[in-house]
């Protein structure tokens, strides 16, 4: 059996092992692990709920599938009464006065939160070498980046300290480092899952996303977490993906793939060689497959960090020490805000900020975001007409392969490239998802809007095709 949270609840159903020792195990992992993913552990409300799980479970009750299920969270998501930090120094006191929307599905159906997830800061970074906790390494191999922002959360996945972890998804967050450490990582259609308690970078892309060692502990998590919500106007309400209806590959006929992507001179001979194989195989099955005309990927990049950075300055503009926050008190009122701010944020979060704050200045504002808005809108368009000849289009996740620690950081016009092909599915609100098959760092396999059920059907049809 595939999936990791089926295998367990069986375990625990029969009593071969008890959820406090299961639990138990993977707080001394996340304790002793050498990665750094950790910000804080959620020992004692962890131990707590297993506990209560065991008593069910002796008394001869009956639990439900997610009930006992260890599980990680990125440091950007509220529950209540723990540390929200986003690995920042201006929060690194706060504690959450609430509990996020997708957070408090999963804990309704039993879920055990083990650990809040090392991150780049605000989400800001494609690296997870933007935190106060240290860089997050990668699973596979140390030396080398985890991949960002949801670093901490993708190698928890990969070393099994956490049956599956929740990231966030603003422009590949969740698919990179998923792709890095060669674990699944969805980008479900943007409104599919409430962002309310996921803390703000770009709103307009931020996405909740499950990473997890299966397709189907994806489709589990996915269905528990979806919803319309009050608290978030974005959502909307969709259908339960049904297990059954992900094992066949109906319905996937064409699919398609930029041929600006593979022939960009960015691009790693060895990840374009194991796509155009990965093509090839799917060929073979009786699959048609078309080449597709597109954006220069850098377009897509300066796109989407034009819009991103923009937001986040919006978004970021409340914290100022006067609200939350390890606030620096100076002279006067304005010096206070402007000391917190500079000493508290980190180099890259500030470069953002100022970014974003000319963007949306006078003088700038129609010839740089307007620009940027219109060419989103172009994007989307180009989207919807190709999903008018395709049902899949397949990527590989990123143009390179992980970088070595340190490197990111001293070249981030380097590290925004390489963004290159998480991003444009970010801006045109796409459900997007990591396999981790078909190249180093794994394929992208993404459908039109609210199409989340084909990109599960067809992630299950490449893990027998490859
Ligand atoms: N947050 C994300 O989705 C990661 C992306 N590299 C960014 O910095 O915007």
């Amino acid at each position: 059996m595939d999936s990791q949270i089926k295998q367990l609840h069986q375990q625990l159903v029969n009593k071969e092992i008890s959820c406090t020792a299961l639990v138990q195990e993977k707080l001394d992992a996340l304790k002793a692990n050498t990665n750094n993913t950790v910000n804080s552990l959620l020992d004692t409300l962890a131990l707590e709920l297993a506990s209560k799980v065991d008593a069910k479970i002796a008394n001869g009750e009956s639990i439900g599938l997610l009930e006992g299920i260890p599980f990680g969270i990125k440091d950007v998501y509220m529950v209540q009464g723990t540390y929200t930090t986003a690995s920042s120094d201006l929060l690194k006191n706060y504690k959450s006065a609430y509990t996020a929307t997708a957070i408090q599905k999963l804990l309704d159906a039993g879920a055990i939160p083990l650990v809040k997830e090392n991150c780049d800061s605000f989400g800001h970074g494609s690296s997870s070498e933007n935190t106060i906790f240290g860089a997050v390494k990668n699973a596979i191999n140390p030396h080398l980046v985890s991949g960002g922002s949801s670093g901490g959360s993708a190698v928890n996945v990969a070393k099994d300290y956490t049956v599956f972890s929740i990231g966030g998804d603003t422009g590949g967050s969740v698919r990179q480092p998923a792709g890095y450490n060669h674990v699944y990582g969805l980008k479900p259609t943007y409104g599919r899952i409430s962002r309310y308690g996921l803390m703000a970078y770009a709103s307009s892309t931020d996405c909740v996303g499950p990473i997890a060692k299966s397709v189907e502990d994806i489709r589990i998590v996915l269905n528990i977490m979806s919803g319309k919500d009050s608290k978030d106007q974005t959502t909307y309400a969709s259908a339960e993906i049904d297990e059954t209806s992900i094992t066949n590959s109906e319905g996937i006929k064409t699919i398609g793939y930029f041929k600006n992507f593979i022939e960009s001179d960015a691009i790693d001979p060895k990840i374009k060689s194991d796509f155009l194989a990965s093509i090839e195989k799917i060929k073979a099955k009786g699959i048609e497959v078309k080449e597709l005309d597109f954006f220069k990927s850098d377009i897509l990049v300066s796109t989407y960090y034009t819009l991103a950075m923009a937001e986040t300055a919006s978004n970021l503009s409340r914290l100022d020490g006067s609200n939350y926050g390890n606030r620096i008190d100076d002279k006067n009122l304005k010096e206070s805000y402007a000391v917190t701010r500079s000493e508290n944020f980190s180099e890259e979060t500030k470069r953002r900020i100022v970014g974003g704050n000319q963007v949306l200045s006078q003088g700038f504002s129609d010839e740089i975001y307007l620009k940027g808005l219109a060419l989103r809108d172009a994007i989307s368009v180009n989207f919807e007409n190709d999903f008018n000849e395709v049902d899949i289009i397949l990527s590989p996740v990123t143009p390179n392969s992980p970088p070595k620690i340190g490197d990111s950081l001293k070249d981030p016009h380097a590290m925004y490239l390489s963004d290159a092909y998480t991003v444009g599915f970010s801006l045109g609100q796409l459900p997007t998802l990591t396999v981790p098959q078909g190249t180093e760092t794994g394929l992208q396999i993404t459908a039109a809007k609210n199409n989340d059920e084909l990109v599960l059907k067809f992630a299950n049809f490449l893990k027998d095709t490859l």
